[in-house]
């Protein structure tokens, strides 16, 4: 499920639409599925090794993972449950399909989902998004345009999350602000499966694609003053990256115990507002080129 369905789907070239599932809401779940590979000679291995299949919901591209979200393949631990009837392409989604010479593999489908602007939002249209999938999902991928923390994040640049926190879900006090943590109730974090952001980030560096794995932040309000800027890097030194959906998006995910991931592609320099700064067709472009690489590489393999 994805804000920033268009760039996550345009991206995922090779694979293949299939008629919208619509939420009640309105917004539409698009499956991509990527095609069986040709046929191995009889005898050799497929060469798919064992393809899971992706999910990417995110506001902006809630994939989501978002991007967008993404849907399970045939697993043998049981995390995929295809239902009947399927995508309409004529086979379930990531269940193995046989080949032309009757060996079964699989392959990779990911729904794309625009989630909307905000937590909020995004939490709502992951939440009934996978509530009613017909399918379970490997991976939640909250994706789109975002801004870049300096110097860590420039324009054009993807940051792969680590952990996804909510920056602003406290208590403003004279003294600072409290994290909800600290004031002893709910969770503010939620942390992707440990070796995903590393992997991904090897897929986009050896696509070339300039990228920072870090933490990233969900505000309800894009920053937009110096003095603002200062007091979220003095809370999250290592953040790279505010944007307004991510823990959303994370909140659904965790709902449905569906790992999830933030990805953003950098539009802009958090900062005092300067609109006229702002890149967002390169963002595009690059969240565009990002999906390319992953949906060759990570979202075939199994997560
Ligand atoms: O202020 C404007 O004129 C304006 C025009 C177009 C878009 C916006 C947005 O605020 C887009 C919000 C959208 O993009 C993500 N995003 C991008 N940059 C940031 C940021 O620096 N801080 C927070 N969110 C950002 C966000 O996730 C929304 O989906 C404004």
């Amino acid at each position: 499920m994805a804000v920033e369905s268009d760039s996550v789907a345009a991206g995922l070239d090779g694979y293949a639409a299939s008629a919208p599932r619509a939420l009640p809401s309105g917004r539409t779940v698009t499956r991509l599925r990527r095609p069986a590979p040709a046929p191995a000679p009889r005898g050799a291995p497929d060469g798919t090794g064992a393809p899971g299949t992706v999910a990417a919901p995110g506001p902006d591209a809630p994939g989501g993972r978002p991007a967008s979200d993404a849907a399970g393949t045939g697993d043998p631990a049981g995390r995929h449950r295809p239902a009947p009837g399927g995508d309409g392409t004529g086979a379930p989604a990531g269940l193995p399909v046989p080949d032309a010479s009757g060996a079964a593999v699989t392959h990779a489908a990911v729904d794309v989902v625009a989630g909307g602007v905000g937590p909020a939002a995004a939490a709502v249209t992951a939440a009934v998004a996978l509530t009613t999938s017909p399918y379970a999902y490997d991976l939640v991928v909250s994706a789109g345009i975002g801004g870049g923390f300096a110097p860590h994040a420039p324009l054009g640049s993807v940051v792969v999350s680590d952990a996804i926190i909510a920056a602003d879900l406290g208590a403003d006090t004279p003294d600072g602000y409290l994290a909800v943590e600290e004031l002893g109730f709910g969770c503010s974090v939620h942390l992707p499966p440990p070796a995903l952001p590393g992997r991904i980030a090897e897929a986009l560096r050896e696509g070339g694609r300039r990228h920072v794995v870090a933490p990233v932040l969900t505000l309800s309000t894009v920053t937009g003053t110096a003095a603002r800027t200062a007091e979220l890097i003095a809370r999250h030194p290592r953040a790279a990256a505010e944007a307004m959906e991510g823990f959303g998006v994370a909140e659904a995910a965790a709902a449905h115990g569906v790992p999830v991931v933030e990805i953003r592609a950098v539009s802009n320099t958090v900062g005092p507002r300067d609109r006229a700064a702002w890149r967002i067709g390169e963002a595009l472009d690059s969240l565009r080129d990002t999906f390319r690489l992953l949906g060759s590489t990570v979202f075939l393999e199994d997560l």
